[in-house]
């Protein structure tokens, strides 16, 4: 029996160069945390549809000069609307931004603009990869609502992406992968986070310190501050996990 193998990159997210028409489109979300104006540029034009969650538009406003300003109009704002700023909200209204406020109470900001990404899909018959700007820094309560949210996509979205000043991370499920690593945009560093699972088995190929077949845990063993060791990385792991890779700059 042959086993699957689940490719990744992220060459298409964040490369500095045009994507071709091979390479799959992305879904953008940007949230309330620390937005570099280079991440942004590297980010926004692989991105077919972008979405600020709330004060996201804040971010997204004051990344840019008042000349860019005007090139990177977002489709969409959506939230409870208690963190946008008044100059940012008439801002993007002034440039028919749909701005939707919505309530309720037992969902995030970020959630509600996963929701609306959903409709759009499901509007114009296409699936994005999604990468969501910010979200790992700040507030721990909102850091761990973002580990919480890609840890539940997985099985509905699994090409969900982090990225930060930082990083680029992201859940692998239970399973073998294969990172294709390109060290032009990428760092050394990385981690293998038991993020929402009691603990896993992991096996390792391409890096400094590799596993193999050992039980990593909350409680016990974590890989942080590994190394890419190889342009390949193979992971295999019992349960989903949190992979993190740090950010070339
Ligand atoms: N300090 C933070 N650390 C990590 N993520 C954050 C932080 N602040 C905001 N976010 C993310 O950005 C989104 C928009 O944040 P914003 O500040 O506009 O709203 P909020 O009222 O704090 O968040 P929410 O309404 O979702 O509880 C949040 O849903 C969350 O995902
Ligand atoms: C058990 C539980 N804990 C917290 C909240 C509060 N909450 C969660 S998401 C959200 C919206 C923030 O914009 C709020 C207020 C809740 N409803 N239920």
């Amino acid at each position: 029996m042959s086993t699957t193998i689940t490719e990744w990159s992220v060459d298409h997210i964040i490369s500095k160069s045009a994507s071709s028409s091979s390479t799959p489109r992305c879904a953008l979300i940007i949230l309330n945390t620390p937005l570099p104006n280079f991440l942004l540029k590297r980010v926004w034009p692989n991105c077919d549809w972008r979405a600020c969650a709330d004060g996201g538009a804040n971010r997204l406003f004051d990344a840019l000069t008042e000349e860019e300003r005007s090139a990177f109009i977002p489709d969409l704002i959506k939230g409870d609307l208690d963190s946008i700023r008044p100059d940012v909200q008439s801002f993007y209204a002034s440039q028919d931004v749909r701005i939707t406020k919505d309530p309720d109470l037992y969902a995030s900001d970020l959630m509600k603009c996963i929701r609306a990404l959903k409709e759009h899909e499901q509007r114009v018959g296409n699936e994005y990869n999604l990468v969501i700007l910010g979200g790992l820094s700040g507030r721990l309560d909102q850091t761990i609502h973002t580990l919480s949210q890609l840890h539940k996509l997985r099985h509905e979205r699994p090409r969900t992406f982090v990225v930060t000043e930082d990083n680029v991370a992201w859940v692998l499920d239970s399973g073998e992968h294969r990172i294709k690593v390109d060290r032009t945009l990428l760092g050394i560093t990385c981690g293998l986070l038991p993020v929402g699972v009691g603990s896993t088995v992991l096996t390792t190929k391409g890096l400094k310190w590799n596993l193999n077949e050992t039980e990593s845990s909350f409680d016990g063993m974590v890989s942080s501050s590994n190394w890419l060791d190889a342009d390949e990385i193979w992971i295999k792991t019992t349960e989903p996990i949190w992979w993190s890779v740090e950010l070339r700059k």
